[in-house]
C-alpha cells in the first residue's frame, strides 16, 4: 500500500520556510548556489520523509538529530535519490556543509516540530479536510480507536484507521511499522484518505509520537484519553513529564475538542489544564468522579458476549447502551469512544449503536471461535503485563458458565520480574493452564517458562491442571481441544501480532490463525468420525 498520494499539492521552499517561521530560511551550503541558476525559494517539494531509505525524487527530507545518530550524516544518500532539499537544525547543516551536500536546506531550531508543519503543507493540510480523532493513553488506545472508527462509519462511507494493529484506507489495509507513525507518513496517508472519499479517520497518538513531534502540523477535531499507568519511564523520566508528553494531544491549535477519562488522577489532571473544549468522562460505577458524562450502572456479561451499561449526559439525561467486549475496561473504552463520537459529530443514538455493533478489534478479547454446543468460545488478548492479565481474565469470567482455559507465556528480553507475577495471576484466575513461548527472542524459552512456572507454583504447587506445551501453534491446539462446549478458551500476550520472534528469526506466526488451523482439523475428524 502507497503510504502517499499520488499528486501532492506540493509547496517550494519559500513556502515551506514562511510556514515553519520567518526566521527559519537560511539557505545555505553549496546547493544555495544551484546549477540550473535558479533561486533555492523556488524549489518545488512534492514530498517529505524523515529516513533516508525512503526519499523519493522531489521530497524534502527531514534530518533530525537522533538519539543514535544525525539524519544528517545521510545527505549524500538522499541527495542521490533525488532529494529536493533538506530541512535540518544548525547541527546537521554542519554536518551538509562538511559533506559537501549539494542541496538546498533549510535551518530550523527544532526540525521535528518543523518537519510535521512542511508535510501538512506538502500534501495540502489533509487533516483539516477530514473529521480526524487522535486516541492516547496507556491502555485502551487501539481497542478505543476501533470502537470509535465504528461509530464514525455511522455517518461516514469511508473511513481510515492508523494504530499498533494496521494502517488501513477503506478496506485497503497493511500492518502497522508501530503505534504512530512519522509525521510525514500521517500527512500523507491523510492526504490519500482525503483523495479517496474518506472522511473520517482515527489514530492511535503514543506519548513517543506526542514527545517527538509525530503529530505536529495535525489539526484534530477531537482529542480522546484513556489512561494513564505506570509505563514508559525510561523515556519519559517521570509521570509528570509522560503526562507532558501526553498533554501535547490537547493544546489549542492541535486539537478542537477534548474527551477525557477522569477516573484516574492523570486524566483529572490533564482535564484542569486544557484550554479547549472539554468533555469529562467517568466510567466506572463503582468509583464516580464529577464528570459531565458518567457511567452510573453496568451488567458484565450481557449474553455472554459484552455488557450492558446506562450512562447519564451532561443534561443529566439516562441513556442505555452496550460494551462489544467483555469487561469493565470496555464499558470504559466504549463510554469514552461513543463521548469521542459524539463530539466528532455522530449524533448520540448512532454513537451508542456504532459502539455496540463493533466487533471486530484485532487480538483485543477477539472471538475467534464461537461458542456452540460442540465448541467452547476461543478469544485472543494482547494482554502482556500482570495488570491486563488480570483484568482480561477477570473480564471473561462472566460470560463463561464452564472453565477458563489459559494458554499464555512471556516475552524474552524484557520486563522478567513480570514472569512469576503473571503466572500466580494465571493460577489464581485460570481454571487451566496451558504454558508456552511468546517471543523468546534472544532467551532460551525453557527458561522463561520455568520463571513463570515457579509463580503458578506459588498458587498450585502440585501443578494440577498445568500443561506445559511448545511451539506456542501446539499450544493454541492443544487448550482449543480441551475446550468443552461451555468453557473459554483464552490465549494472550501476542493479540494481533503476525510473527512470533525466536533467536532473532521473525516467523510467521498469528494466535487466530492457529486457532483457526486448530479448529478446522478438530471439525474435519468431527465429520469423519460421523461417517
Ligand atoms: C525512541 C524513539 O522513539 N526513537 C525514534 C527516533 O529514533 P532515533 O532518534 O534513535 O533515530 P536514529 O536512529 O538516531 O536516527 C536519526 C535520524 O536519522 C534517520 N535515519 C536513520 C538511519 C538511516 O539509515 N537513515 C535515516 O534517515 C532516522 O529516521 C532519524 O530521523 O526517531 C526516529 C525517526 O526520526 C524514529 O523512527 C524512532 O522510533 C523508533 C523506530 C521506535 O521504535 N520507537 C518506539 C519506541 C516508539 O515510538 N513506540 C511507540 C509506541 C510505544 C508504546 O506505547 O509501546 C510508537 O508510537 O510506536
Ligand atoms: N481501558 C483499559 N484499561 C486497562 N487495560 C485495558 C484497557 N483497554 C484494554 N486493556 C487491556 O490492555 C490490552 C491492550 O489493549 P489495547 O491494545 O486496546 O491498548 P493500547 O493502549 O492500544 O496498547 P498497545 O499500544 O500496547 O496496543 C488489552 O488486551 C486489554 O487486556
Amino acid at each position: 500500500m502507497e503510504l502517499r498520494p499520488a499528486h501532492a499539492r506540493g509547496a517550494n521552499l519559500a513556502q515551506v520556510a514562511a510556514r515553519v517561521g520567518a526566521d527559519a530560511l537560511h539557505l545555505m551550503g553549496p546547493g544555495s548556489a544551484r546549477p540550473d541558476g535558479a533561486e533555492p525559494s523556488s524549489v518545488a517539494l512534492s514530498g517529505a520523509t524523515v529516513d533516508s531509505r525512503e526519499v523519493r525524487p522531489g521530497d524534502l527530507f527531514g534530518a533530525f538529530p537522533g538519539f543514535k545518530v544525525h539524519g544528517a550524516t545521510f545527505g549524500a544518500q538522499v541527495a542521490a535519490a533525488g532529494a529536493a532539499a533538506v530541512l535540518t537544525d544548525a547541527a546537521g547543516a554542519e554536518l551538509l556543509a562538511a559533506d559537501a551536500v549539494a542541496l538546498p536546506v533549510l535551518v530550523v531550531a527544532d526540525p521535528r516540530a518543523a518537519m510535521g508543519e512542511a508535510a501538512a503543507l506538502i500534501y495540502g493540510d489533509p487533516s483539516r479536510d477530514l473529521v480526524f480523532v487522535g486516541v492516547t493513553g496507556t491502555n485502551g488506545k487501539t481497542t478505543t480507536s476501533y470502537f470509535i472508527e465504528s461509530a464514525l462509519r455511522r455517518l461516514h462511507d469511508r473511513t481510515g484507521i492508523m494504530g499498533t494493529v494496521e494502517l488501513r484506507i477503506g478496506s485497503e489495509a497493511i500492518e502497522s511499522p508501530r503505534t504512530t507513525v512519522e509525521a510525514p507518513v500521517l500527512h500523507g496517508l491523510l492526504a490519500r484518505m482525503r483523495d479517496e472519499g474518506v472522511t473520517a479517520a482515527v489514530t492511535e497518538v503514543s506519548s513517543h509520537a506526542a514527545a517527538l513531534d509525530r503529530i505536529a502540523g495535525v489539526e484534530f477535531a477531537v482529542a480522546v484519553f484513556t489512561n494513564l499507568q505506570w509505563d514508559h519511564l525510561d523515556f519519559h523520566k517521570t509521570m509528570d513529564g509522560y503526562l507532558d508528553a501526553k498533554a501535547r494531544l490537547f493544546e489549542p491549535g492541535r486539537a478542537r475538542r477534548a474527551v477525557i477519562n477522569v477516573d484516574d488522577e492523570w486524566g483529572r489532571k490533564l482535564a484542569g489544564r486544557v484550554q479547549i473544549p472539554c468533555e469529562r468522562v467517568s466510567t466506572r460505577p463503582d468509583a464516580p468522579h464529577l464528570a459531565d458524562w458518567s457511567v452510573t450502572w453496568a451488567d458484565i456479561g450481557l449474553d455472554g458476549v459484552g455488557s450492558r451499561f446506562i450512562f447519564t449526559d451532561p443534561e443529566g439525561a439516562e441513556h442505555h447502551a452496550e460494551s462489544p467486549l467483555p469487561g469493565l475496561v470496555n464499558v470504559s473504552n466504549s463510554m469514552v469512544a461513543i463521548v469521542a463520537a459524539h463530539a466528532a459529530g455522530v449524533p448520540l443514538d448512532d454513537a451508542i449503536a456504532g459502539v455496540a455493533g463493533g466487533h471486530e478489534v484485532p487480538g483485543r478479547m477477539e472471538r475467534v471461535i464461537e461458542r456452540s454446543d460442540v465448541d467452547p468460545l476461543a478469544i485472543v488478548d494482547y494482554a502482556h503485563t500482570p495488570d491486563a492479565l488480570t483484568l482480561a481474565l477477570e473480564g471473561v469470567r462472566p460470560i463463561t458458565p464452564g472453565r477458563l482455559i489459559l494458554i499464555f507465556g512471556s516475552d524474552g528480553d524484557r520486563d522478567q520480574g513480570k514472569r512469576p507475577v503473571m503466572g500466580e495471576i494465571a493460577a489464581q484466575l485460570a481454571d487451566i493452564i496451558v504454558l508456552t513461548d511468546e517471543n523468546p527472542r534472544s532467551e532460551e524459552p525453557a527458561a522463561i517458562r520455568a520463571a513463570i512456572r515457579e509463580g503458578i507454583q506459588k498458587v498450585r504447587p502440585d501443578l494440577h491442571d498445568v500443561h506445559e506445551v511448545e511451539p506456542r501453534v501446539e499450544a493454541v491446539a492443544y487448550g482449543l481441544r480441551l475446550g468443552r462446549p461451555g468453557d473459554t478458551v483464552i490465549v494472550t500476550g501476542k493479540g494481533h501480532e503476525p510473527t512470533q520472534e525466536i533467536a532473532g528469526v521473525f516467523h510467521r506466526y498469528n494466535d487466530r490463525d492457529a486457532y483457526l488451523a486448530a479448529h478446522a482439523r478438530i471439525v474435519a475428524e468431527r465429520e469423519g468420525g460421523q461417517e
